[in-house]
């Protein structure tokens, strides 16, 4: 797992390059906000979910993801699904031999006013078989200042004011924390 750990953020590193390029901005830009990124990666696992379980019985609820880029392994078993944009309809994300899935998370689409999109994601495993995954959210370091100005975005499109990406982070943590405990109250 210590060697995945350092590989995989590797692989987050040569993606966030290929952002930049994609972007028109110097390849090394996310680098330098990397020094000390907030990377956690976790194995999640999920047990046999039942054919009549009930419709809002998720292995993971919809959600997108709060940071930057996620690299997710998953196995053979299946169950991600991601929404199409703009339509209503879940697409499974299977599993690729050698492949990792990558979802876009909701600061780097505030990072780039939108040019990325967050993707929606939800995990049902109704294959009968326990699933394994590991994903890691590849994402700067705490103080490292998000601002979409820095990705070529001219102060009459911008929609976003800069925040300090820990800040932004914690701050979605607590957010959906603070939520399940009203829900559980
Ligand atoms: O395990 C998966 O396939 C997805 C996990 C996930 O979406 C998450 O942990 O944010
Ligand atoms: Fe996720």
């Amino acid at each position: 797992m210590d060697r995945y750990f350092v590989e995989v953020g590797r692989c987050g590193a040569d993606l966030l390059r290929a952002i930049a390029v994609s972007l028109g901005i110097d390849p090394e830009f996310f680098a330098a906000k990397y020094t000390k990124p907030l990377q956690r990666t976790q194995a999640v696992y999920y047990p046999v979910q039942a054919d009549d379980r009930p419709a809002d019985q998720f292995g993971v609820a919809p959600h997108t993801d709060y940071g930057c880029v996620t690299l997710l392994y998953q196995d053979a078993v299946g169950g991600l699904q991601v929404r199409e944009l703009g339509s209503e309809r879940w697409v499974d994300a299977p599993f690729i031999e050698g492949s990792l899935v990558v979802n876009v998370g909701d600061l780097l689409a505030r990072w780039s006013n939108d040019r990325f999109r967050s993707t929606l994601h939800r995990v049902i495993n109704t294959s009968g078989r326990e699933r394994y995954s590991i994903a890691t959210f590849y994402d700067p370091d705490y103080t490292a200042r998000v601002d979409p100005a820095d990705l070529g975005v001219s102060a009459a499109e911008a929609q976003y004011p800069p925040v300090a990406a820990g800040d932004y982070i914690l701050g979605r943590i607590d957010a959906s924390m603070s939520y399940r405990k009203a829900a559980a109250s």
